[in-house]
């Protein structure tokens, strides 16, 4: 197989001393998406400025089709890695024309710089707009000339940050997708920075979801979402409710019935953590409660605290007689019962995570 189009080994950055992004293991191939996703600060930009060659790894090594990029003694600057970006405020320059701004970066004869302007003019559909001044045009049409410039010179990798959350949420969806595709086609490596889940299920191939400088889990977005490594990393993708007990024989003992922890010593705590769109609601049997099954468990009574409707679904808040805790449930309908309704709620059970409980 041929070299992944950009690698990174244990790759570290500090500043004034401190480590802010650390132990970064990453791998990206031609035609990929990754996204990284994660919480303001945990060091996303960082990362993209390091591969980009704007920050100088403190430790670890960059490579790109093989080449060193970066390591101890090496660090090749920006211009010379091949790598295209493109930023939030799509940074265009207003004092050239479209087709100006496209040709930016590219090196070659005359007619082949507006050979390669006209194609990609069409590619983004902006035929007959290359001599308009860039604040004639509006946020999407913007976004697809800072695309057209970035692929210009035909780079290896694309360097995203956050490029899409300056645009209209109307406009977002199509530009999004029409972006993927293209860079699909060029067979460029793409690393996307965000910090929305809803956007890196979207456009990730694999997603590196990231914590206080480090990368927690890497996967496909169906993986991570259903197989999260933790609490928090399951707290990122939706709502959860979390059950926590106490482990005797591997067992715990909930409401909701019992549920296996392996390897977990006798006493020690762990969390169940299930999201609101595995909760069943039983409408059937008139408040006597369905029966137990192997998939479903036991049935537990709770009360309607609050019920809203959301949209494409209704959210359901219940208090939990056995102790009075909330739990959140999705029903994909229109569903509004009134506060003090009493209802039996099961789980799905072989969606639940048992995470060992750290404070
Ligand atoms: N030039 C710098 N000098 C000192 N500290 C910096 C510098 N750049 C970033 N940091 C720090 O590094 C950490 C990671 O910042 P970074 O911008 O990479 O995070 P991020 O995940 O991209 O956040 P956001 O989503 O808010 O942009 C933060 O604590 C930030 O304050």
């Amino acid at each position: 197989m041929s070299a992944p189009r950009l690698q990174m080994e244990h790759v570290c950055c500090h500043f004034e001393g401190r480590e802010v992004v650390c132990g970064i293991d990453l791998t990206v191939r031609a035609g990929e998406v990754l996204c990284l996703l994660g919480p303001s600060g945990c060091g996303k930009s960082t990362t993209l400025r390091m591969i980009a060659g704007i920050e100088r790894p403190s430790r670890g090594i960059i490579r790109a089709d093989g080449e060193v990029l970066s390591d101890a003694t090496t660090h090749l600057p920006p211009e010379a890695r091949g790598i295209g970006l493109i930023f939030q405020d799509f940074a265009l320059f207003p004092h050239l024309s479209v087709a100006q701004n496209i040709a930016f970066g590219l090196r070659g004869t005359a007619a082949q710089n507006r050979a390669r302007v006209d194609e990609l003019l069409e590619r983004v559909d902006l035929q007959g707009y290359g001599d308009t001044a860039p604040h004639m045009l509006s946020g999407g049409e913007q976004q697809r000339v800072a695309l057209a410039r970035a692929l210009a010179p035909r780079p290896r990798i694309m360097l995203m940050d956050e490029p899409f959350s300056g645009l209209d949420n109307r406009l977002r969806d199509g530009i999004r997708d029409e972006t993927l595709a293209l860079l699909k086609e060029e067979g460029t490596a793409v690393v996307l920075v965000t910090h929305e889940p809803e956007e890196a299920m979207r456009m990730a191939d694999q997603i590196a979801l990231m914590r206080d400088g480090g990368v927690v889990q890497t996967g496909a977005p169906y993986n991570i979402y259903t197989s999260p490594c933790d609490k928090d990393a399951a707290a990122f993708f939706s709502d959860i409710n979390v059950i926590s007990g106490e482990v005797h024989g591997a067992l715990i003992e909930t409401p909701f019935g019992q549920f296996l922890a392996p390897g977990v010593p006798d006493g020690g705590l762990v969390d169940i953590v299930f999201r609101p769109q595995h909760v069943k609601i039983d409408f059937d049997r008139g408040g006597r409660g369905p029966n137990p099954t192997p998939q479903d468990g036991v049935p537990a009574l709770g009360h309607v605290k609050r019920a809203r409707f959301m949209g494409h679904e209704s959210l359901v808040e219940f208090r939990m007689d056995f102790d009075g805790g909330i739990v959140k449930v999705t029903v994909p309908a229109v569903f509004l019962p009134k506060p003090g309704t009493p209802l039996w709620l099961t789980i799905r059970r072989d969606r639940c995570f048992v995470f060992p409980n750290r404070p």
